[in-house]
């Protein structure tokens, strides 16, 4: 079955995206998408979206303001997609459904998974995720971890942190687990546990759980409900395949760079970063020396942004 290149579009005003609803004769009828089309042939992705949605919505975008999300891959047995998923914030116009469908505007935390087509699961989870994962670095205590956290978030908190600490023994990392988490909600991040699922079990109230590669590869399926986020760090394809099979939210991948925490590891670099990154079906932040100043590389490779100790910690 050949695959059709979709292109999709997230259309922001505010703090509000535009929504439409399948006719119910389509495929994947009746359910809410972004505006959209197939790219027709000898169009780019960016011609496809203005074009679609001229068509669809009557709202004017301007090819420059188009920023890409995320692609993604999806077999619904009948047919099979690459959603080429692309924002902008910079479309002019009254918004109405052009071909009969129903359009509204709606805020991102209305937006419930089911309601969508099953490939539009990693779209959403691309929109709620931010930019910046800010991973934890070397300390030895659990006192010393909370300080330094605490210092570390003074000083710009990413929106979504990892508690990285494989060095301390269980009972000290969930006590530090429990501490960070009243660090992190007070600076406004959410935080992801790292280790097994059981950490997550121990402290509930956490965004998700974080497998290392060697948690994840003694697993077969997801461990933890959709309620809670599930990620998982690769290092190359298969492992990527592995995270896919267990629905992990999001991935990181790499080391990207050379990287203080771990010299001498083999790196990736970004060509061979971004072949995996459209492989993988779920959001991937590019890990190991890249920082902020990377983010408009790791977007053009079709990642979800950077993920890192160094720029932060
Ligand atoms: N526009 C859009 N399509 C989506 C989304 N999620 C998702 O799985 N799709 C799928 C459903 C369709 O199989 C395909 C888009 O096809 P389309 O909307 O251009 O339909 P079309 O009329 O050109 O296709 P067809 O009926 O000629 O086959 O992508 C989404 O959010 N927006």
């Amino acid at each position: 079955m050949k695959e059709v290149h979709v292109a999709v579009a997230v259309i922001w005003r505010d703090d509000r995206l535009l929504i439409a609803r399948r006719p119910e004769h389509a495929h994947q009828g009746g359910l809410l998408e972004f505006p959209g089309g197939k790219v027709e042939p000898g169009e780019t992705v960016g011609q496809a979206l203005v074009r679609e949605i001229a068509e669809e919505t009557g709202l004017a975008v301007p090819l420059g303001s188009l920023q890409p999300v995320i692609g993604i891959r999806h077999d619904y047995g009948d047919k099979r997609v690459f959603l080429d998923v692309w924002q902008t914030s910079a479309a002019t116009g009254v918004a109405e459904g052009r071909e009969g469908q129903p359009v509204r505007w709606m805020r991102l935390d209305e937006l419930r998974d089911h309601d969508f087509p099953a490939a539009n699961r990693a779209i959403l989870g691309a929109l709620r995720l931010p930019d910046r994962y800010g991973i934890t670095g070397p300390f030895r205590t659990p006192a010393e971890g909370a300080t330094r956290l605490a210092q570390a978030l003074a000083t710009g908190a990413p929106p979504l942190v990892l508690l990285r600490a494989p060095w301390l023994e269980p009972g000290a990392y969930l006590e530090l687990a429990r501490q960070a988490l009243e660090l992190c909600s007070a600076a406004g991040s959410r935080l992801m546990l790292q280790g097994s699922p059981a950490v997550l079990a121990s402290v509930p109230e956490a965004a998700g759980v974080h497998l290392p590669w060697r948690e994840a590869v003694q697993l077969a399926e997801r461990p933890v409900g959709r309620d809670k986020l599930l990620a998982v760090s690769c290092h190359n394809r298969d492992e990527v395949a592995h995270a896919a099979t267990l629905a992990a939210d999001f991935i990181t991948l790499g080391p990207v760079q050379p990287t203080p925490s771990h010299p001498g590891a083999a790196t990736l670099g970004w060509p061979s970063l971004a072949e995996q990154v459209q492989l993988a079906p779920m959001p991937v932040f590019a890990l190991g020396g890249v920082g902020p100043g990377d983010l408009l590389k790791a977007r053009a490779a079709g990642s979800q942004g950077i993920a890192g100790i160094s720029y932060w910690w």
